[in-house]
This record gives C-alpha cells, sequence and structure tokens, in this order.
C-alpha cells in the first residue's frame, strides 16, 4: 500500500518536473525567438533608415565586432556611390546638405533628374515639423536621392562622406533658417550657420578634387540698406537680425576660404522663397493654415504705417538659379589643402523683382481659399524684421541668364494646391475655390 502510494507520487512528481521542463523550454525558445526578431528588427532599422554605421561611437562598437555590419557597411557606401554617381556624360556629383529642407528637396530632384550625381545631407532637426522633412525624403528616395542623417559639425562624418565620394560640386542649403526666432534660439544660428558652413569648409580644403561651393546666403543681409533696388553692390554691414549676421559672416568666411585655399565660392541671396513643400514657420505657409482653420493673422504694418512688403521668390526660379550657380561655377584651385591659384569667388541675388505688400498676399491667399482672413494688423515688432526687400537680379541674369518667370498669384495657386493635397481633405477649401480654374 505504502509502496504504491510512493509509486504514484513519484510518478506524479515526475509528471510535474516534465511539465515544467517543456515551460522551460518553451519560455526560453520565446526568449531566443524574441532576442532574435529584436537583432533582425535592429538591422532592418539600420538598413531602413540608412543610418551610416560609423555616424556615432555605438555604431563604430558594433563594426568592430560584428561582421554582420560591416556588410551593412558596405551596403551603406553602396547606396551613396549609388545615389551620387551622375547618369549623364558630364554629369555633376553634387553633395546637397540641406536635402530634406525646402530649397534642398527641391534642387535635389531637380539635379537628379537632369542626370547628376547627387547625395543628400540633413540632419532632420525639428526647428519645424520633421515628418514634412521625412515626407521629402521619401519622395526623394523614389528618385534614387539618398540623404545621409546627420550633422554639418561631424567632422568624421563629412570626411567618411568624402572618402567614398569625389565630390565635384557642393549645394550647401543647411542652414538654422527664420529671421524672428533667432531671438530665441540665438545659439543655433552660430553653430549651423558659421561652425557648421567652417566645418565644411574646412573638409573641402582639404579633399582632393577641391569641390566648387555654391551655398544659401540671403537678402536679409542688406539689413537697414535703403538703396532700392537691392544690388550686390550695396553695404551689408549693418544686418538686423542675428541669422542676417550669420549669413552676412559667412560671406566673410566664404572669401577666407577663397583666399587661402582656393575654393570655389558662390553665394546666392534668396528672397523669400515660397512653394510646394515649402517652410511651415514662413508667413505664407502659417497664413494659409491659419486662414483655413478660422484664426487670426497677424499682419505687419511698418512704425509709420506702411505696409511690410516682399520680394517674394518662387521656388522652380530658385531651383533655376542654383542649377545656374552651380553650371557656371569654375573649379576650385587648391590640392592636398593649399592654394594653387586664384580661385572664383561670387555673390548673387536671387529675387523675384518686384515686391508685395504682406497685405496682398492675404488678399491673394483669402481669394484661392476662398475664405476671408481674420486679419489683426499691428506695427512690425522690432525683432529683426526689415520693412522692404527687393532684388535686382542683372549679375544673376548676365552670368547664367537668371530670369524669374512666376509671379505671386501664380506660384501661391500652385502652393495652395500642394498644401490642401498634401494636409488632406479636412482643409480643403470651399467648393467654388479658384483653385479649380
Ligand atoms: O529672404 C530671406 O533671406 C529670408 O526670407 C524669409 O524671411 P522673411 O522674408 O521674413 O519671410 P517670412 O517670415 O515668411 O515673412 C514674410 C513677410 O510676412 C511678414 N509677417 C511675418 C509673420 C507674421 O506673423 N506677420 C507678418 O506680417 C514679415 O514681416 C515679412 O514681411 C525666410 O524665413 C528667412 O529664412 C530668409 O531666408
Amino acid at each position: 500500500m505504502e509502496t504504491s502510494k510512493s509509486m504514484k507520487l513519484e510518478r506524479y512528481n515526475s509528471y510535474i518536473r516534465r511539465v515544467n521542463s517543456t515551460k522551460l523550454l518553451n519560455a526560453s525558445s520565446k526568449l531566443l525567438f524574441r532576442a532574435t526578431l529584436l537583432v533582425a528588427l535592429i538591422l532592418v532599422f539600420l538598413f531602413t533608415f540608412n543610418y551610416p554605421p560609423l555616424a556615432d561611437s555605438t555604431h563604430r562598437h558594433l563594426h568592430a565586432h560584428s561582421h554582420f555590419l560591416s556588410s551593412a557597411f558596405g551596403a551603406w557606401e553602396k547606396q551613396l556611390r549609388h545615389s551620387s554617381t551622375p547618369r549623364r556624360p558630364n554629369g555633376l556629383t553634387v553633395l546637397v546638405t540641406g536635402a530634406a529642407g525646402f530649397v534642398g528637396s527641391h534642387c535635389s530632384l531637380a539635379l537628379k533628374r537632369r542626370g547628376d550625381g547627387v547625395l543628400g545631407l540633413d540632419n532632420f532637426n525639428a526647428y519645424y515639423d520633421p515628418s514634412l522633412k521625412r515626407a521629402r525624403q521619401a519622395m526623394l528616395a523614389k528618385h534614387q536621392v539618398f540623404i545621409v542623417e546627420g550633422d554639418l559639425n561631424d567632422t568624421p562624418l563629412l570626411q567618411k562622406l568624402f572618402d567614398v565620394v569625389a565630390f565635384t560640386h557642393i549645394l550647401h542649403l543647411a542652414a538654422q533658417a527664420g529671421v524672428r526666432y533667432a531671438m530665441q534660439n540665438p545659439q543655433s544660428y552660430i553653430t549651423a550657420n558659421i561652425a557648421g558652413f567652417v566645418n565644411l569648409l574646412e573638409v573641402s580644403k582639404s579633399a582632393n578634387p577641391q569641390p566648387a561651393i555654391v551655398w544659401a546666403s540671403s537678402s536679409s543681409v542688406y539689413g537697414l540698406n535703403t538703396q532700392n533696388p537691392f544690388s550686390e553692390l550695396h553695404r551689408t554691414d549693418q544686418p538686423a537680425s542675428l541669422y542676417a549676421a550669420t549669413k552676412k559672416a559667412g560671406e566673410e568666411i566664404a572669401h577666407t576660404y577663397n583666399h587661402i585655399y582656393g575654393l570655389s565660392l558662390t553665394g546666392l541671396r534668396f528672397f523669400t522663397v515660397y512653394g510646394p513643400w515649402g517652410r511651415p514657420d514662413m508667413a505664407y505657409f502659417f497664413f494659409t493654415k491659419d486662414i483655413l482653420q478660422g484664426k487670426t493673422i497677424d499682419v505687419y504694418q511698418t512704425q509709420d504705417g506702411k505696409q511690410v512688403a516682399r520680394d517674394f521668390t518662387y521656388i522652380d526660379d530658385i531651383v533655376k538659379g542654383c542649377l545656374g550657380a552651380l553650371d557656371t561655377a569654375e573649379k576650385s584651385t587648391g590640392s592636398g589643402g593649399k592654394k594653387r591659384g586664384p580661385a572664383q569667388l561670387r555673390i548673387y541675388n536671387l529675387g523675384n523683382t518686384s515686391p508685395v505688400p504682406v497685405g496682398n498676399l492675404v488678399s491673394i491667399l483669402e481669394n484661392l481659399l476662398n475664405t476671408k482672413a481674420k486679419r489683426h494688423v499691428i506695427k512690425m515688432p522690432s525683432n529683426g524684421d526689415v520693412p522692404y526687400t527687393h532684388a535686382n537680379v542683372s549679375q544673376a541674369f548676365r552670368d547664367f541668364s537668371y530670369k524669374p518667370t512666376t509671379d505671386l498669384p501664380s506660384g501661391l495657386r500652385k502652393f495652395v494646391k500642394w498644401y490642401v493635397g498634401y494636409y488632406g481633405p479636412q482643409l480643403r477649401p470651399k467648393k467654388e475655390s479658384r483653385l479649380d480654374n
């Protein structure tokens, strides 16, 4: 009796042990499966988001210890080469900084479409909605333009890009933009527009071959200049904002690198660029949003009650100007970090040559959106704004046939059409919209 009881007990215990060990096995295989999944996900992430494996110390560490990651690195380099290889005879090989930005994405696409090689660089910062930058990145990816996610101040990354690709040109558009934001975050202007630019020039001057550089300056450098229309010959030593001061500093820094190292440098003074895929921090963009949402907009006047006006310039005209500047840029003359002869140094206005008061901009939007704006007309706050801009573009016309062709109503019509398409039907203007014409 006793024996049979103890045998039963033993059988029961052995059953429990088997069940537990199966559970343990299941649990450990689950754990193993999850760990494998996690590793796979990390690797898929690295490939999908194209993060450069050597961009930071974590990646460097992983690289040293993983054979798999070293082949991922090979794939990354392959992507850089694929994106930057021209598809036409004598095509350019261009590094576009700020490629996920407004002007950068348009220029990258235009260059790629005509057969040039384009590699983008962008840090995807959160100055304005990064999802818009990601959408531009996705649009460019469809056209085989690859954007490296990284910062201008990351010297090893820049050097790596130059090691992999022999850039003939740089279109340098990455910057901290916005005139009024400079009072909130002054340091970001120094970091991007001065330190970042110098870093790019340092790496460029040491590159073999040295690329020719075309970069974005700004109409804001004219600051308190009162001569009209603004010519490249007018004084630009009275900036009204820190943004303008950093762009002006960029022009002086460009002079230095041209002088010492023989870098070919062309600065383009953009005049209030607008259009599809634009910047949400700019007035035409947030006016559109606020008008559609029934919100009040601030319309600035000068201190003496006059209208504030801008030489609003449509994106396609700016793209033509950028490509014209790239096509006429002469080669840099230096090599091995040493100047071998004088190099080209240029500055051009790229504007529309036809200033429009901000009140008129609002009226055009009202018409396109078929919605009355709630205007709050106030004196322009003294935060770096200037009352008026007007470009003389005769030098850009002379040197690369720059001739703007889009007036503000036509350009805004294209912008609004893009805007309602991008942000969805809930923001679509009322039925009889002027967009349908
Ligand atoms: O050409 C440039 O180099 C710069 O252009 C752009 O600056 P701006 O010309 O100042 O454009 P933007 O802010 O759209 O204001 C447009 C107008 O609306 C007025 N404005 C503005 C805001 C507001 O609430 N109300 C208003 O009336 C305002 O007074 C102004 O008259 C770029 O942002 C800048 O990065 C730089 O590239």
